[in-house]
């Protein structure tokens, strides 16, 4: 299998071995039978291969962490019950106390609340390089760099080839969130970064109904993790939530295709309205990094648009949100169904207004997260949400 597309439906699982069922079944259990003392004493010891608790694996689970090892082209992958318990694992896995981690933000308000929580009870060293750029942020303590390739909200881009291999020169590790991009647009592996983490929730479940998270690399860097977070922490991914990525994942590369078909629409009509001061679309020339954008990701640009109402208060924001019929006022995204909100009181209501201003999430800033609808369909909601200010 060579195309992304076949291997989003077919890698990691294959037709079942006694009933020939050709959805991967849902092993709902959590204890597994391992026939004598001998062969559970090896499975324990590492010893042989085979299920002996649901907290340490699944073969739900399992399918679908092979899977999403083959897209992203790792080692390995393990799976967690969200995106925030795979950051926290991937930290608590290879830091300790002492270490330090520098960030290229913006980054998820989730994301920095949970690495500066991990600062100021952990011991853990949190530096944001999003200023200085990574080479002046970097000390003998660094140990890891993480970055979203595609930022969360502002849609900024960061060079991944660079930052790989800045931070490699430097002896640290690099991890990149590939939410935004998922391994159909980009794949952080292949440009040199070491650890690839995954929000599940968001579009590779795509359908707004299963919370997960993942990371991915090298077998050795994702053994500790998962003994981290599945063997101490206890992370772990059901296996009713495991079937409904493995089936939301089959349509990725379709549901990709739409979305930023629908983004690139979307945004080109943004940034021609007189309402619109700024639209950030990494597919608009006019985006500060179109061109990393065209070098970095490959089949569009991705399906969120971010942009800010000349109007900058939050009760022009208020007005045209309120005025939205076919775009749904929540956070996340990803979701076949068109997203809308406004960062500032969401989810980037729990970083610092300092750290909000600094990474340009202001009170006029509204996030889309566009959906498969048709694009006309779309845009004659923002018209219309727009003109009802
Ligand atoms: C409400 C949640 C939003 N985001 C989440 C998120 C997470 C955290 O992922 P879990 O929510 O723990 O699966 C990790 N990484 C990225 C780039 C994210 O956007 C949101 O932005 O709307």
């Amino acid at each position: 299998m060579t195309h992304l597309r076949t291997r989003a439906v077919h890698a990691g699982q294959h037709p079942d071995p006694a009933s020939g069922a050709i959805a991967m079944p849902i092993t709902q259990s959590t204890a597994f039978a391992y026939g004598s003392l001998e062969r559970g004493a090896a499975i324990f010891a590492g010893e042989a291969e085979g299920y002996r608790y649901g907290r340490y694996g699944n073969p739900t689970v399992a399918a679908l962490e092979a899977k999403m090892a083959d897209l992203e082209g790792a080692e390995a992958a393990v799976a967690f019950a969200s995106g925030t318990a795979a950051t926290a694992a991937t930290v608590l896995a290879l830091l300790q106390p002492g270490d330090e981690l520098v960030f290229l933000g913006p980054l998820y308000g989730g994301t920095e609340g949970l690495l500066r929580s991990l600062g100021e009870r952990w011991g853990l060293r949190v530096t944001d390089a999003t200023a200085t750029g990574l080479a002046a942020a970097l000390s003998p303590a660094t140990r890891m760099v993480w970055v979203e390739p595609l930022t969360n909200p502002s849609l900024q881009m960061h060079d991944l080839a660079a930052v790989a291999a800045t931070a490699r020169a430097h002896g640290a590790l690099t991890v990149a969130d590939n939410t935004f991009c998922t391994p159909c647009l980009t794949r952080p592996l292949a440009h040199g970064i070491d650890l690839v983490v995954h929000s599940m929730t968001k579009y590779l479940g795509g359908h707004g109904d299963a919370t997960g998270g993942l990371v991915a690399g090298k077998a050795a860097h994702i053994a500790q993790i998962r003994k981290t977070g599945l063997g101490h922490i206890g992370a772990s991914l059901a296996a009713q939530e495991a079937f409904l990525f493995l089936r939301g994942i089959k349509t990725l590369p379709l549901r990709m295709a739409a979305h930023c078909e629908g983004a690139q629409a979307v945004a080109g009509f943004l940034a021609s309205h007189p309402a619109v001061r700024t639209v950030h679309y990494p597919g608009l020339p006019s985006h500060p990094q179109h061109a990393l954008a065209q070098r970095q990701m490959e089949g569009g640009f991705g399906g969120m648009v971010t942009f800010e109402l000349a109007q900058g208060e939050r009760s022009a924001a208020a007005s045209m949100l309120n005025a939205l019929k076919l775009f749904a006022q929540a956070v996340s995204l990803g979701d076949v169904d068109s997203l809308a909100c406004h960062p500032a009181s969401t989810t980037h209501s729990f970083v610092s207004p300092e750290a909000r201003a600094a990474a340009g999430v202001g009170e006029g800033m509204i996030r889309l997260s566009v959906g498969i609808e048709h694009p006309d369909d779309l845009v004659a909601d923002l018209s219309q949400a727009l003109a009802a200010r």
